[in-house]
């Protein structure tokens, strides 16, 4: 299994630390308030498990699925819904929950997709930041770590849907997705 893995960039204690640390700042941030936490599948769902028990005031959750990196390495460009949420988000305080930013593609299409729907806010979380790749000049408003630009499986991210039960988040060997 570890012969894909080229090192181990963040490990799981590194990685738990950072979202106690999320956790804590979030619940500050949003006491008093409504919390709608919205994960993005797949990618987040092991972040979003983690973070949502590090949050110490009352939240409801819902799941997005989109689409934009299929089975490779690269981002085909465009957004797909795969799944949408199941109830309406009018006037409720949105955080979105995402395992990476890369080029800022799926958050850009999100903040705009649910703040056309008319929610109170749209806040953005996301465990890993690699800002080397954006193309659409969007900074999360809570970031766990900013990683190179190195594609990076683990904690929920993939590649061609495998290695996201990885506990660590790991650089993956170049041969592995240029083969
Ligand atoms: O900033 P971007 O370039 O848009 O890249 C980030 C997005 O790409 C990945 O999702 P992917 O489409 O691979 O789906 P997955 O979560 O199911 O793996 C990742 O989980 C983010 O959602
Ligand atoms: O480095 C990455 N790894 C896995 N999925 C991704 N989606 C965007 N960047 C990455
Ligand atoms: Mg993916």
């Amino acid at each position: 299994m570890e012969q894909v893995i080229d090192r181990i960039l963040l490990s799981e204690e590194e990685l738990q630390a950072k979202v106690k640390e999320l956790g804590a700042q979030i619940s500050a941030d949003y006491e008093g308030k409504d919390l709608l936490v919205v994960g993005i599948l797949k990618g987040a769902l092991v972040f979003m498990a983690d973070l949502i028990r590090a949050i110490k005031i009352p939240v409801t959750i819902d799941f997005m699925a989109v689409s934009s990196y299929g089975q490779g390495a690269k981002s085909s460009g465009a957004v797909r819904i795969l799944k949408d949420l199941d109830k309406a988000v009018e006037d409720r305080h949105i955080l979105i929950v995402e395992d990476i930013v890369d080029t800022g593609l799926t958050l850009n299409y999100l903040i705009d997709n649910l703040k056309s729907r008319g929610a109170a806010s749209v806040k953005t979380c996301t465990i890993l930041d690699k800002p080397n790749r954006r193309t659409i000049p969007i900074e999360p408003d809570y970031n766990g770590f900013t990683i190179p630009d190195e594609f990076v499986v683990g904690y929920g991210l993939d590649y061609a849907e495998k290695y996201r039960h990885f506990p660590f988040v790991a650089v993956l060997k170049r041969e592995v997705y240029e083969s």
